[in-house]
């Protein structure tokens, strides 16, 4: 059977759900954001709240969303930028024997240059087959003038217990460690347990990292983001978040491929990209 793409309703969300021999990802317009993937004859590899709230009003806690032009609080825009709460366009979609890619698309308009006076145009392309997601995102500068952005593809692992995970890819990065007063720091360990808050920008990584999750493990690949960000709010700040269940940080790890330690500097007429891979293993 050869894949398909259908335009269906999540949580009242218009969205795309593509479908490859077993392997599903569903991807809503609201955001651009990716919020279910399951692998084929896998389980579901995103966490999505329980308390996420679907209307635009926050955005969506869960999947992958799209961070742009400004990763976190660096800066005067708002946390993580504006398009997580936009509506995107769909702008090409295919299918093949064992594949199926769909393109979506936010450019920017009055509302977004009144906050950021730029002339922009970004894409997220998602490529999708048996035990493999590909997230590619990239960012042309439409406009006459330079522009500087920092951003992320805020990747929402779901995991069974993340006390009894493991994080490996790390060793001997340095990391921003914005949880103790961003303080730098060398990573020492072959393997990250996370038992606390996590929040960690570790910078210009060049290897894969692998999640261990008892029996199933996770390869997260980037390439073009040069830096990872691993975040985990742990109990405190998980009851200050109102679209998150008190015990959500146990089944969940963000693993994000992020422009965050240094901003990207592009020229007008110039185009970026970067991309994050996925594959269940
Ligand atoms: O709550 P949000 O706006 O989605 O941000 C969630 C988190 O994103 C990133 O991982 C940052 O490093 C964290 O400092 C931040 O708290």
């Amino acid at each position: 059977m050869s894949a398909t793409i259908e335009q269906v309703e999540f949580q009242g969300l218009a969205a795309l759900a593509m479908d490859v021999s077993g392997a599903r990802v569903v991807v809503s317009l609201l955001g651009g954001q990716v919020l279910s993937w399951t692998p084929r004859g896998g389980k579901e590899w995103l966490y999505l709240s329980e308390q996420a709230v679907f209307d635009g009003s926050v955005p969506i806690r869960g999947g992958v969303p799209v961070c742009f032009p400004q990763f976190a609080d660096q800066g005067t825009l708002p946390k993580h930028g504006f398009v997580r709460t936009r509506v995107w366009s769909v702008v090409e979609q295919r299918t093949g024997e064992d594949f199926a890619i769909a393109v979506l698309r936010i450019v920017d308009d009055e509302e977004t240059r009144a906050i950021w006076p730029h002339a922009f145009a970004l894409e997220l392309t998602v490529a999708v087959e048996d035990n493999r997601l590909d997230l590619e995102l990239s960012v042309e500068n439409t406009g006459d003038e330079a522009f500087s952005f920092t951003g992320a593809l805020h990747t929402y692992l779901r995991v069974s217990e993340v006390e009894e995970i493991a994080l490996e890819g790390l060793y001997g990065f340095s990391y921003r460690d914005t949880a103790a007063g961003n303080v730098v720091r060398r990573e020492s360990g072959e393997r990250i347990m996370v038992d606390a808050e996590v929040d960690r920008i570790y910078c210009k990584v060049t290897r894969p990292l692998l999640v261990r999750d008892h029996r199933r493990s996770l390869g997260v690949n980037t390439e073009g983001f040069p830096d990872v960000v691993i975040w985990n709010p742990w109990e405190t700040r998980c009851a200050a978040l109102a679209d998150m269940p008190n015990s959500g940080f146990r089944r969940m790890l963000c693993t994000e491929a992020a422009v965050a330690d240094q901003a990207v500097e592009l020229p007008p007429h110039q185009q970026w990209w970067g991309r994050q891979t996925l594959v269940a293993l």
